[in-house]
């Protein structure tokens, strides 16, 4: 029985932490195209993005690694087994990839606060992606463990998957082309108005 509840709350863990690694990365990049402002608009902008990042950082995402690594210590010492099989090997890399990403949010997130964080809102739309990938490997491995399909259910829902995300960032390259353009098109009405 231990180890359902273990999983239990394992799965609740897992949930929490990647709604609070997607979100985080999403404010840091709003925190950094805060830059676009004019004053004082960018000003408060900043400060409000530092106090919700460290917020969500803090209460939810952290907790939630907590909750996670502490559910999965329960599973694995109902279930050592699975400690030596190599699917699990395999997860427990790429959770410490995982673990390293989320230490260096909180680094991202102290340097934005500083005013210090070097990377631009394109490393930081590329850096969003490094969880789901996170997600999609874990969550197979943990599924198939050691017999991954390669029937063609599996390449149909893997070329299902792969639109869907292309149509997403299509989507989203539109939405930052039309935000570039209205905030060049502000500048440009401000230009004039100053000259005039
Ligand atoms: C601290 C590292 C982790 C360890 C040691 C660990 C270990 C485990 C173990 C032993 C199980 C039970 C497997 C089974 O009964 O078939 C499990 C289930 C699960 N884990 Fe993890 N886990 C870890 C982190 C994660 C992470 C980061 C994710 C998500 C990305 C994740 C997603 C899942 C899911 C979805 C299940 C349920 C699978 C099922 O019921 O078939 N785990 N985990």
């Amino acid at each position: 029985m231990a180890y359902y509840w273990f999983k239990s709350f394992h799965i609740f863990g897992v949930v929490a932490w990647f709604a609070g690694l997607f979100y985080l990365a999403r404010l840091f990049i709003y925190h950094v195209e805060a830059e676009m402002e004019v004053e004082p608009a960018q000003g408060i902008l900043k400060k409000q993005y530092s106090i919700m990042e460290k917020r969500l950082y803090n209460i939810i995402t952290t907790p939630a690694m907590v909750l996670t690594v502490a559910m999965a210590a329960g599973l694995l010492y109902t279930m050592p087994d699975y400690l030596h099989q190599g699917w699990m090997h395999a997860k427990l890399g790429f959770v410490g990839v995982l673990l390293f990403y989320h230490f260096y949010c909180g680094r991202l997130m102290k340097q934005l606060e500083a005013g210090e964080c070097k990377w631009n809102s394109k490393t930081l739309r590329l850096f969003n992606e490094g969880p789901t990938l996170l997600l999609v490997i874990i969550v197979m491995l943990v599924i198939f463990k050691g017999e991954f399909p390669t029937g063609a259910t599996t390449w149909l829902i893997v070329a299902l998957t792969i639109s869907f995300l292309a149509t997403i960032q299509l989507y989203a390259r539109k939405r930052r082309l039309d935000k570039e353009r209205e905030v060049a098109e502000a500048a440009a009405g401000k230009e004039q108005v100053l000259q005039s």
